[in-house]
């Protein structure tokens, strides 16, 4: 067995660069062959993906956050190829809903022992824009500001985003957003959609907590007009998905979800992922994952 094996350089600050050495090793010794791919870009990051899996690599192993594992399903999704996720980033939403260890060495040899073994889950994987994603996809308030963030050249890191999402709450109004849930469309106002394969974005935010990602189905929260002292107050409620018992809150089950509404763009797995209208799909068991939970096996 090769596993070709993705470090998302930035990932957790530099975190996930700085464990690879362990969980290569980790790997190794576990007897799993290691490719490791010198990807400086996603879009690299990908087609190295790509061309390792048409060269016969067995398995990819993302080491960093959502956007590493965003990176490596574009390579894996639809083959038999599995993927594992070593959580390394600064979110790991995904290695959360997949139960994987939160220690990356862990989380290798659990990875390792499944690949070994033959033992994958099964994932379903949204699909947009011929790009495919696998947690949370959002559009509204939390996107804007991720692209106001984006725009601003001052001031760096996490206070982008303060000042981004103080610049929102200003401007705060609802979007009239055109959602279609299996061929049924409405036209409502909303603060914001997210459409979840699994429950949580953001690093932890429970934002569609019954997401099951074997399914087959989507979860999609959509937040009505709020003002902005209840959505600065119920936001603390994204923690533990308590959010969804606001009265401006509803939550729908779909395979297919279209949104329009101008001037907005949707982000998935954290990534700036196409601007609206989009048609969003589920593939039901789309991916092959290695060293998720639930195990009882975690010494192999
Ligand atoms: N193999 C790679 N090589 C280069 N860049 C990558 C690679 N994988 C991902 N990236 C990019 O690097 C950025 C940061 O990586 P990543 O998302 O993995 O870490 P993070 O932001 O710390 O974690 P999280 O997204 O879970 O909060 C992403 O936006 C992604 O586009």
């Amino acid at each position: 067995m090769e596993a070709a094996v993705l470090v998302s350089p930035a990932a957790g600050r530099g975190r996930a660069r700085t464990v690879s050495r362990a969980v290569l090793d980790t790997l190794r010794e576990k007897g799993v062959a290691t490719r490791v791919l010198d990807a400086t870009t996603r879009p690299d990051a990908e087609r190295q993906a790509a061309e390792a899996i048409a060269d016969g690599a067995g398995a990819v192993v993302v080491v960093g956050g959502d956007g590493a594992a965003h990176a490596g399903l574009q390579a894996v999704a639809g083959t038999a190829v599995p993927l594992a996720v070593i959580p390394a980033g600064t979110g790991n939403d995904l290695a959360l809903a997949l139960d994987v260890p939160a220690d990356p060495v862990a989380a290798a040899r659990a990875a390792a022992g499944d690949l070994l073994a033959g033992r994958v889950r099964a994932l379903d994987a949204g699909r947009t824009a011929g790009r495919w994603w696998a947690t949370v996809l959002c559009c509204g308030f939390d996107s804007a500001v991720t692209d106001r963030a984006n725009r601003l050249r001052w001031p760096r890191g996490r206070r982008r985003y303060d000042v981004a999402v103080l610049a929102e709450l200003a401007r705060l109004r609802p979007y009239e957003v055109t959602l279609s849930l299996d061929g049924v469309a409405r036209t409502l106002p909303a603060t914001m959609v997210a459409v979840g394969n699994t429950a949580w974005y953001g690093g932890g935010l429970r934002m569609c907590p019954g997401a099951d990602c074997a399914d087959g189905l989507f979860d999609v929260t959509v937040v009505g007009p709020v003002s902005r002292r209840e959505l600065v107050r119920t936001r603390p409620r994204l923690a533990d998905g308590t959010h969804v018992e606001h009265p401006a809150v509803t939550v729908h089950r779909a395979s297919r979800v279209e949104l329009s509404c101008a001037g907005l763009s949707t982000y998935a797995d954290g990534e700036l992922l196409a601007p609206l209208p989009v048609v969003v799909d589920c593939v039901p068991a789309a991916v092959r994952v290695a060293g998720a939970g639930p195990r009882d096996d975690q010494l192999i």
